[in-house]
Formats: C-alpha cells, structure tokens, sequence
C-alpha cells in the first residue's frame, strides 16, 4: 500500500489582519482531498516557523503550507533549506508585500490562493545565501536598508507596498552614500555608493519591477550599485526604478554573480527580505534551484 501522504500547515495567526485562523479549515480540506494527512502547526513566536519546518523534513512531510507573510514564508524556508528531505512548499500569503508570491504569480488573495494547492505544477527556485541564513528576495544595504524598519504598522495597512516605495525614495534622497568593497566572481568595485541591492526575483521590496532580468531559478545574484550622485539625478534614478530600467541608469552598476562579499571601512546595516541583518561584511551565494514550490497551473 502507498505510504499517506503528509502535509503539514505552517499558521502565523498575527500576519496580516490576523486572518490565519480563517483559511485554515479551506486549505485542510484542499490537501485532505489531495490525499494527504494534515497537521496544523501554529506560531506562537519567532522562529517557530523555522523549527515546525524543520521538524516536516525530518519526519519526511510532502508538502508544507506557509499560511503568512513574508516574515513567516522566509522563517519556513530558512528551516528547509539544506535538509535532505525537502518538502514541496506551498504559499498563502498574508502580508503586506508579499514580494515571493509575486514572483511566482501566486495570488495575493488568500482564497486564490488556497485554490492553487490543487495544482500539480511546481517549479524550482534558486535560494539566497546571506552570510550564514538565507533569502528568497532581496538583500538592501545602505539607508534604504533601514526604510522598511520605519514604516509603521498603520502605513503598512493603508498604503501596502507603497509605503516601502515612499520610504525607500525618501532616505534615498538623503544622501547617505557609504564606501563600499564589492567583490563578485573575482571582479571588484570600490566607491562611495548611496545603495546597494542583491535581488534573486524580479519583485522586491514592493518594487514591481525592481529587477525585471531576474528569474527566479537562474542561479545568479542580480546585482544593482547606486553610486553617490548628486540630487539632481535622484529624480532620474527613482524613475528608472519604477519603470523597471535601472540597470540602464548611468548611475548604477549593475552585474550577476553567484558570489559576492560586500565591505566597508563603517559597520553599515543590511536588510535581509525586510529584515534587519548582519552588520558588514557579509557574504552573500546563491543555491540554484533548491526549493520546489506548488504554482498556478499555466
Ligand atoms: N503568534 C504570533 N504572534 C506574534 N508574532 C508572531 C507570531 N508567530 C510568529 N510571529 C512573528 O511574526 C513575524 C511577522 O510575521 P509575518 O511576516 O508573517 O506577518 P506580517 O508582519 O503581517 O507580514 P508582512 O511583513 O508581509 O506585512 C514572523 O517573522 C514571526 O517571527
């Protein structure tokens, strides 16, 4: 006889506008009709997420459910990522960005999609290595790094994505510029840089289209350094971002690699998929196609 197969629901009940708790009997009844065995864990704190996945691959679930936002979705993946046994993963997002879903056209109606679940489609996703944790978006370090500390919960409910697109245009108009060592596949940048992002899909931090050349299993870091400039070109720059040309500003560097490690002279801040990371320097690698994850069926 077939062995049952196993999945388990990772719940935030505080994502969002704290509706975990009212998908969970729609997406239990979604896998029991798949065939598969429910568990429902619940998060009560930080990094539960990380340990209830963990314990799926050891216990060799199928498939696990992150049911909230990016900061539980990241906790989820961060315990699958170099497990032997790696569950498929499926995504019900919650929160207020959501960059993830995005990029792989899931829904960000949590009825959507709970639909998807259905599908048999997955496809594989490249993982991002930052120092010794790990990332499935972005990695910010300059004073746009700290932007997404400064937006309030309230702005978060009112204004969604934008309020990390206000946030990020307002500090980059600060002119805080950092020196900065960038060293990629045996290349190296040095200068006064106002910003420097990694990007593995091409929805970030609420831009749209941030990075519009990454895909999301192309086993490269998509690599943008804003170089000091002064105030009259931030216009430029800003607009380029919201239309998705960055790379084509005179002001950005812009590169791929699967290795960088990125230093300073000043122990600068860094923004892991929204949160707060290690101080530089940091080494950040890409682990290709490490993570299948259940998509809409094309
Ligand atoms: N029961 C809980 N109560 C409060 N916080 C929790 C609970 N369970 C987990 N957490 C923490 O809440 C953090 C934020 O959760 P998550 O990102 O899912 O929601 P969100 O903040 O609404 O989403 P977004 O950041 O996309 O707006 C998680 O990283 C986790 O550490």
């Amino acid at each position: 006889m077939d062995r049952l197969k196993k999945a388990m629901i990772i719940a935030n009940p505080s994502s969002g506008k704290e509706e975990a708790l009212d998908h969970i009997d729609r997406i239990e009844d979604v896998l029991s009709e798949k065939g598969y065995q429910v568990t429902v864990s619940q998060t009560e704190k930080e990094l539960d997420a990380t340990h209830f996945c963990m314990d799926a691959c050891k216990d060799e679930f199928d498939m696990v459910v992150s049911l909230g936002g990016d900061g539980t979705l990241h906790e989820t993946i961060n315990g699958m990522v170099d497990q032997h046994h790696r569950p498929r993963l499926g995504i019900v997002p919650l929160g207020t960005v959501n960059d993830f879903a995005r990029a792989l056209n899931i829904p960000l109606d949590p009825e959507k999609a709970i639909d998807v679940l259905h599908s048999d489609q997955t496809t594989r996703v490249d993982i991002g290595k930052f120092n010794d944790r790990y990332f499935v978006n972005i990695v910010a370090i300059g004073a746009i790094a700290e932007a997404t500390y400064e937006v309030s919960p309230e702005q978060k409910t009112r204004l969604g994505p934008l309020a990390y697109v206000l946030e990020g245009i307002k500090t980059l108009a600060s002119d805080n510029s950092y020196p900065l060592d960038v060293e990629y596949d045996g290349k190296k940048w040095s200068g006064e840089s106002l910003l420097f992002l990694a990007a593995l899909t091409k929805s970030t931090g609420g831009f749209e289209k941030l990075s519009p050349e990454a895909k999301v299993d192309d086993g490269v870091l998509h690599c943008y350094i804003i170089k000091k400039v002064n105030l009259i070109k931030l216009g430029p720059i800003v607009t380029s971002i919201l239309r998705g040309e960055l790379k084509e500003n005179d002001a950005v560097e812009y590169f791929t690699a699967k290795k960088v490690r990125v230093s300073s002279e000043e122990a600068l801040v860094t923004n892991v998929d929204g949160e707060e990371g290690d101080r530089l320097p940091v080494d950040l690698e890409v682990k290709q196609s490490h993570l299948e994850v259940i998509i809409p069926t094309s």
